[in-house]
């Protein structure tokens, strides 16, 4: 198994923070996004912020955000990385990353080929993309539902011109497998280090960390 950087994502308490490092974790994710049972405020964010390690890096996931809300965020949370997971076009990503000056993961949606003529589109202004299972119809989030796409369509992909990683439904079961389809060096994820939603799960951070490793 080659070395695989882990992105713990949407953690809410300082435990899970101690738990995403424990297990290895080199991101962890904070999610400011009102329908999500991982949404945490600003200063909760902070708080966890200051608890995270040296070496391992912070990011906020944020859905279509305004500058406001960016201001205030990056004002008071200590920060690594902005993870951008709605439907900004290409420009305003690029804006985002002039305007804050931190390194900017966009996320793509996949659901069929066609769908990945964004990362083309993404890759000159974003400095990591995220390759995640586009949004069902009916879901309330853009992410964060717990789905695999088909890994195939990224299979025999080997020109990057930006590092990424692969998220959607990723679980101690099926992540070795996600890994040598894709090529992935890097994954994120979410719902499978649950106990419930928005619960992270101690064990279940290590069993991941232990299947990408044994
Ligand atoms: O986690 C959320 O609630 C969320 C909300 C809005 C946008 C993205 C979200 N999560 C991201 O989606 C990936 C995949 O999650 P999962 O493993 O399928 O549950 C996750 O890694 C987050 O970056």
């Amino acid at each position: 198994m080659p070395d695989v950087s882990i992105k713990f994502c949407g953690l809410s308490r300082a435990e899970d923070v101690s738990a995403a490092a424990e297990a290895g974790a080199r991101y962890v994710g904070f999610v400011f996004f009102e329908k999500s049972p991982r949404n945490v405020s600003v200063a909760q964010a902070r708080d966890l912020a200051l608890e995270v390690p040296m070496g391992i890096a912070k990011v906020a996931l944020v859905v279509n955000p305004d500058d406001a809300t960016l201001d205030e965020i990056v004002a008071q949370v200590p920060l690594d990385m902005l993870q951008l997971h709605g439907s900004e076009p290409p420009g305003r990503v690029a804006e985002i990353r002039a305007r804050y000056g931190l390194p900017v993961m966009k996320a793509i949606g996949v659901a069929e080929a066609s769908d990945l003529e964004a990362i083309d589109r993404y890759a000159p202004v974003a400095d990591q993309l995220l390759i995640d299972t586009k949004k069902p119809k009916d879901a309330d989030r853009p992410g964060g539902n717990g789905l695999t796409f088909d890994w195939r369509l990224l299979a025999g992909r080997k020109y990057w011109t930006v590092p990424w990683m692969l998220a959607g439904g990723l679980t101690q079961d099926n992540v070795a497998e996600a890994v040598r389809v894709t090529g992935a060096r890097q994954v994120d994820l979410s719902s499978a280090i649950e106990s419930a939603p928005g619960v992270k799960d101690a064990a279940r951070m290590k069993a991941f960390a232990a299947a990408l490793r044994d």
